[in-house]
């Protein structure tokens, strides 16, 4: 039973599972777990274990063929618009229209979640996010670092109560990717909104992540904090850890544990 809205889980995820085609095994497969609000939690995983999966069905953007999820407490197959009004998310992989300004791309998203005082809210992004010189630009010119920035200011128009984030500073510099990393810290201890980030970059799932879910083939074979994961493993980084879990050595330390 779906716990009251306002007391429930920023994500209920229970046996999730995705099949693609029936004869091919499971790229999701039967994903449980409950991220509480305000907390920030990291996807990992090697490519196609199972991420960019997992966040089209927490949208609703594909339809789980077992299990269910509710986001904020809503369930996304019988309530999903309410969900997604207090949702958002940034990925790579979805382009913006490209001839479309980035101001009227985000007028465009303002309008979709209704978002009072627009312009004010463009604005304060725009110059939250180092986007003010661009507002007038096409956003099919910008670099691949820009329009990440432009993707995030998207995904924060509607001040989301819960943010996925699909590798959200995959194309960024190293001190471009810092200075995202530090503005979602910010972010995030401002607005007490949850995150849950797919990411390869073990450096930003250490700083920024409470609790991380490794995925393999679909499926979590491991989980903790990061400093948990670090003492389990007996390793100094979560680049470490990942490999030893990606390379199957999770059981050696579950032997230790
Ligand atoms: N549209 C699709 N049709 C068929 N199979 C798909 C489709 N999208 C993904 N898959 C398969 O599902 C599995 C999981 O893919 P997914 O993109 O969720 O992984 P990922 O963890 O996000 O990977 P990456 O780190 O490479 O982005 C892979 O085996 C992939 O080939």
């Amino acid at each position: 039973m779906t716990p009251p809205a306002d007391t429930a889980p920023a994500i209920l995820a229970e046996g999730l599972t995705k099949r693609y085609a029936s004869d091919a095994p499971p790229a999701v497969d039967g994903l449980s777990f409950a991220m509480p609000r305000g907390a920030t939690w990291g996807l990992l995983g090697g490519n196609g274990a199972g991420k960019t999966t997992t966040i089209a069905m927490l949208l609703g953007l594909l339809v789980p063929s077992g299990g269910r999820v509710a986001c904020l407490g809503q369930d996304m197959a019988k309530d999903r618009f309410a969900a997604l009004a207090r949702m958002n998310f940034s990925s790579p992989y979805i382009a913006l229209p490209s001839r479309l300004s980035v101001a009227e791309n985000l007028r465009v998203y303002a309008h979709l979640y209704d978002v009072p005082h627009a312009e004010r809210r463009i604005a304060e992004l725009a110059a939250q996010l180092q986007l003010t010189e661009l507002l007038d630009r096409p956003a099919g010119n910008l670099s691949a670092g820009q329009k990440t920035r432009v993707a995030l200011a998207k995904s924060l128009i509607n001040r989301p109560e819960l943010l996925l984030l699909d590798e959200p500073t995959a194309s960024l510099d190293p001190d471009t990717g810092d200075w995202v990393r530090s503005w979602l810290e910010r972010y995030r201890a401002e607005s007490g909104c949850a995150i849950l980030l797919a990411s390869h970059n073990m450096g930003e799932v250490e700083r920024l992540c409470d609790h991380v879910l490794m995925l393999k083939q679909g499926r979590v074979v491991d989980q903790g904090s990061p400093a948990a994961l670090l003492e389990r493993y007996g390793r100094d980084d979560m680049e470490q850890v990942f490999l030893d879990i990606a390379r199957g050595r999770q059981r050696e330390a579950e032997a230790v544990a």
